[in-house]
């Protein structure tokens, strides 16, 4: 992270403690309610510049046996942390994501994801996040991201007819 980072002031808009956090996109396999395979993560606003959310560990979530694949505790690393810029501004987008696997989270469990914001440095926003099975002082992982603001609809314009959710996008953005 770079030295000389710029103040942190959570938007006036933005969720408030205790609130749900506004999903990326209804489709979003992250937090969208739409998303047909999605893990459905409903993300809090937490003091600060924190969030946190709550996972069940799913038996459709099994990598090696008994015990969540690595890959989908990384898509909720991403995606948790990837609430935090809202918390300050416009989203942002993963550019980088690092997870630290500290121990097997079995299926069954819940799993418990607390996240914040680090720093920021013009569009870059750095991020931590921590996962553990109800003891904090237990984490079995952690992450690092680095999430860099955009202009939705510029950067989403190529793409958004891909989007299950099309059409909800176009008639938006041809609302006055
Ligand atoms: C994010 C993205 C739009 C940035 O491109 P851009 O608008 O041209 O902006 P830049 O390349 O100048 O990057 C902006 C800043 O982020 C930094 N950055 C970009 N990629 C980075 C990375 N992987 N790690 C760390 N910093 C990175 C740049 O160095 C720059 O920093 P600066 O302010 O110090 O100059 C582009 O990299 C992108 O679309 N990436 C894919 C994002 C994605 O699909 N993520 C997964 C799903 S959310
Ligand atoms: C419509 C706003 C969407 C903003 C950012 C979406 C990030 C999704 C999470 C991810 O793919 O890592």
């Amino acid at each position: 992270m770079p030295d000389e980072l710029d103040e942190l002031v959570r938007h006036p808009k933005t969720s408030k403690p205790g609130e749900p956090m506004r999903s990326h996109n209804k489709s979003c396999f992250g937090c969208g309610v739409d998303s047909p395979r999605g893990l459905h993560l409903t993300v809090h606003a937490g003091e600060g510049f924190t969030v946190d959310a709550r996972m069940p560990v799913e038996q459709w979530m099994e990598g090696g046996p008994g015990v969540i694949h690595g890959g989908i505790l990384s898509s909720a690393f991403d995606d948790v942390m990837g609430m935090l810029p809202r918390l300050i501004g416009p989203p942002g987008v993963t550019v980088h994501l690092q997870v630290d696997f500290l121990a097997p989270i079995p299926v069954g469990k819940t799993l418990h994801i607390e996240a914040s914001i680090l720093g920021k440095q013009r569009r870059k926003i750095y991020a931590e996040a921590v996962a553990h099975l109800g003891d904090p002082d237990r984490p079995v992982a952690r992450a690092n991201g680095v999430f860099v603001t955009v202009d939705v609809r510029e950067h989403f314009a190529d793409h958004v007819e891909n989007s299950a959710k099309a059409q909800e996008y176009k008639d938006r953005m041809h609302r006055p």
